[in-house]
């Protein structure tokens, strides 16, 4: 018999825009009552990829008396684009969306950031509910209202902070999520271990079976505790004045690989190479222990996920990291560790600090690394 949900809340900038993250199986009944009693309208936004599920949401809200409208984006990161979010916007205003209509996002963390941006746009904010299908979409991309779409130049380099209404994470969704995508979800919930929750990282270390297995307990556990993480730290610090940078440890080189391989590395993937350089950086500056970063590379690794990255690509990752939201001028700032679940900034005005620690994870251009995940 399926377990009851797992609610989590997090604190809104006042009281009204507080919303729950639900976990739990077989949630997508409880989306009427999360949209709220005002809402006439429904956009769904979902993939070509994600049409059943879409049309089952939409079948849902039909059925609550709800006037559904569909719009079909394309898949992944192809969906966060300047000319998508304004098919969406064409779609809202042919529909005559008001402010007391709202958007369901129903896909993966490509999908719910596009269609939170689109949220936080028309008609300068209406609500948005996101039922996240991915591993990472629930752990991550759904929760906290970071929104973006990428440009030319860099990844999320456009976007606000929207946070959503509420987040349904129905783990049925796993149930057809490929294996690489789950294990790509597994590289954010591995940094929630670094980060702040080590017993993480003990439970995917006793379990490599369970953790892939989407249906596992484990798994529940590892996304109940991976939104524990984040909504603590949302619930602090929306807007990233502080303390929410943390959740950026292994971006700033991550981010860099995603647009130096054009978008065809899983978002995960890159953020498990940014992760072992974050930690190599770490220890390269004195502050992480041996036994900390040698642990990022070795669970990272025991995933099958990848942790290291060409060493003829240096001069563009560089470029791309200058770009990092984190940048202040010329400085570049990285998120290190003091220790474990000790997370602090590290400001580096010297380049060849960061080319020594990326030494340390430098592969031959042809070896090394997994392009299938
Ligand atoms: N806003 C945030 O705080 C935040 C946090 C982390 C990541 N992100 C963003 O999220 C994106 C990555 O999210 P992602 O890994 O979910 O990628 P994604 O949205 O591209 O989804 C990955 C793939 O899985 C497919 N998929 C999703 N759910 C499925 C299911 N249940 N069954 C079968 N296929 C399914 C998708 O169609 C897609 O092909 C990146 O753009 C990243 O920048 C945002
Ligand atoms: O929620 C956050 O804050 C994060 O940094 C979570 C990251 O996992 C996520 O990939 C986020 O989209 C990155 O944000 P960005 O500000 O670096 O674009
Ligand atoms: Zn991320």
């Amino acid at each position: 018999m399926a377990s009851d949900p797992t609610v989590i809340p997090v604190t809104g900038e006042s009281p009204a825009s507080n919303y729950d993250v639900v976990i739990g199986n077989g949630l997508l009944d409880r989306l009427p009552a999360m949209l709220g009693e005002r809402v006439r309208r429904v956009l769904v936004i979902h993939p070509r990829a994600l049409r059943a599920t879409g049309d089952t949401v939409r079948d849902e809200l039909a059925a609550a008396g709800l006037t559904a409208v569909t719009a079909e984006i394309p898949d992944a990161e192809e969906g966060k684009h300047i000319q998508v979010a304004s098919f969406c916007w064409q779609v809202l205003g042919q529909n005559d969306f008001t402010r007391s209509d709202a958007i369901v996002a129903v896909g993966g963390g490509a999908v719910t950031d596009l269609a939170g941006f689109v949220a936080a746009t028309w008609l300068r904010g209406i609500k948005v509910v996101h039922i996240p299908t991915s591993l990472l979409g629930m752990v991550d991309a759904a929760v906290g209202g970071k929104t973006a779409i990428n440009t030319a130049e860099g990844k999320n380099l456009v976007g606000s902070f929207h946070p959503p209404a509420g987040v349904l994470a129905d783990l049925d969704a796993l149930a057809t999520l490929p294996k690489n995508e789950l294990l790509s979800g597994m590289a954010e919930v591995i940094k929630c271990g670094f980060i702040a929750d080590p017993a993480i990282l003990d439970l995917v270390e006793r379990n490599p079976e369970a953790v892939g297995d989407g249906a596992s307990d484990v798994v529940r556990e590892l996304v109940e505790r991976s939104v524990a993480v984040k909504a603590e730290i949302v619930s602090a610090d929306l807007r990233e004045a502080g303390r929410r940078e943390f959740l950026n440890y292994g971006h700033t080189l991550g981010h860099s690989i995603e647009l130096a391989e054009r978008y065809q590395w899983r978002h995960g993937a890159a953020v498990s190479v940014g992760l072992v350089f974050a930690a190599e950086l770490g220890r390269t500056v004195g502050r992480l222990d041996d036994a900390t970063a040698d642990r990022h590379k070795s669970i990272l690794e025991s995933l099958g996920l990848p942790v290291t990255y060409r060493k003829d690509r240096w001069s563009a990752l560089l470029d791309g990291m200058r770009r990092d939201k984190k940048s202040r001028g010329d400085l570049l700032r990285f998120v290190v560790l003091d220790g474990l679940a000790k997370p602090s900034m590290l400001e580096v005005p010297d380049t060849s600090l960061l080319f020594a620690a990326y030494q340390e994870i430098a592969s031959e251009p042809q070896g090394g690394i997994r392009l299938s995940l």
